[in-house]
């Protein structure tokens, strides 16, 4: 049975781009996924469905003699993003984009499975689409709904993301951290709204925000280790109506980000020191939300990663580069602390970085990348 073509690759990414779906609403973007499953040969294939993930699926294609099963993982879920590009294939969905690259991440995926559909590998092999990645935690929910157990146990888990930075094509890849961990900060004060014309009367809390958001940097100046590094960026506030309104109230919206899970929690709690902090300096109402979720440091499984990494180097097809880790997040994390794994980069070429609205990831990435991990993944089964 013939391979997937480079044509079909491409056709499988334009479609896919065309419509992208918020997290937990990806149920176009399922139904496309399914319906290319099902033209595929189904001699080798068993799927299941994730009770209360209506938009997440499993394949597995059963292997000859399997001695392990080996997991996939590809996300699902566009961004709230605007798309500026030139694409011909341009979001047909109004406010949000593949802007993260996840439909590049399916067809890759759609394209290793169209593999083994065809050419039954050794070892079982399961095929994760998950939705949820940018927002609730979808890795998280999809593996504590229980669906990851008995046949469906994964023993070594993979997954990609895209890397505008690296040449369309290039794997990337580091032993260790490759991604941070990431927790949302939400945060709402409560104080007495009022006249401009009398501050004594009212509580003002833009002047209090103002200052949890200077206080906030201070956290990685002054409490991090500046050799181990963190992110604190509030990212979004809101407060106030008009010029001559004193705003009783004043919300802001941000992420924490740091490669060790005890860097995260230290920020945590200086954030909690401060919003508490503020809340007996300005006498008002702090509500403080801190939000992980499943969204940990992804950390690459020491032995894994050196064979990984091993591999792709000794390739003469494959341009390989160890890379840093980036401040990035992945609820991908949140299955490596359940099952060892790697997480790896697939270079796309773009100028705009992850998130842009002008984000053109190269489709030349995509047969090489379907080529390089499918011959990963027979190996490791060999
Ligand atoms: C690869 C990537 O861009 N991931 C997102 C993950 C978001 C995690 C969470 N919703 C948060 O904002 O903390 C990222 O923003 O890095």
């Amino acid at each position: 049975m013939k391979d997937i073509t480079e044509t079909t690759l491409l056709k499988i990414r334009q479609d896919l781009h065309q419509i992208p779906e918020l997290a937990l609403n990806e149920f176009q973007t399922i139904k496309y996924i399914r319906q290319f499953v099902a033209q595929l040969p189904q001699e080798y294939l068993v799927t299941k469905d994730i009770p209360n993930l209506p938009t997440g699926w499993l394949v597995k294609v059963i292997g000859k003699n399997p001695t392990q099963t080996l997991g996939y993982r590809t996300d699902l879920d566009g961004l709230a993003v605007t798309e500026k590009t030139n694409l011909a294939f341009k979001s047909k969905n109004i406010g949000i984009m593949h802007a993260c690259g996840h439909d590049m991440h399916m067809t890759v995926a759609l394209g290793i499975l169209d593999h083994f559909a065809k050419h039954q590998p050794n070892d079982n092999l399961i095929f994760i689409f998950q939705p949820a990645e940018e927002n609730f935690a979808g890795g998280m929910q999809l593996y504590d709904s229980n669906v990851l157990v008995g046949d469906w146990k994964i023993d070594a888990i993979y997954g990609l993301h895209i890397n505008p930075s690296l040449p369309a094509g290039t794997i990337g890849c580091r032993q260790g951290t490759l991604f941070a961990g990431t927790t949302e900060i939400h945060l709402k004060l409560v104080g007495k709204s009022g006249h401009a014309a009398f501050p004594q009367d009212a509580n003002d809390m833009i002047v209090a925000l103002s200052q949890w958001v200077n206080l906030l940097q201070t956290i990685v100046a002054r409490n991090v280790d500046p050799i181990i590094g963190g992110v604190v960026t509030i990212g979004a506030i809101e407060a106030g109506s008009a010029n001559n309104v004193i705003a009783g109230e004043a919300s802001a919206h941000g992420t924490i980000r740091a490669l060790k899970q005890s860097t995260i929690l230290a920020i945590q709690d200086r954030v909690k020191t401060i919003t508490d902090g503020i809340a007996q300096a300005f006498d008002c109402q702090a509500q403080l939300i801190l939000q992980q979720d499943g969204y940990l440091p992804v950390e690459n499984n020491d032995k894994l990663t050196t064979e990984f990494i091993k591999y792709m180097k000794g390739q003469a097809k494959i341009d390989f580069v160890e890379t840093n880790p980036a401040m990035t997040g992945e609820d991908f994390g949140y299955l490596l602390s359940k099952i060892p794994g790697v997480m790896f980069w697939l270079g796309v070429d773009s100028p705009y970085s992850l998130h842009s609205e002008y984000l053109a990831p190269s489709s030349n990435a995509l047969n090489t990348g379907v080529n390089a991990i499918t011959k990963f993944l027979e190996y490791k089964m060999a």
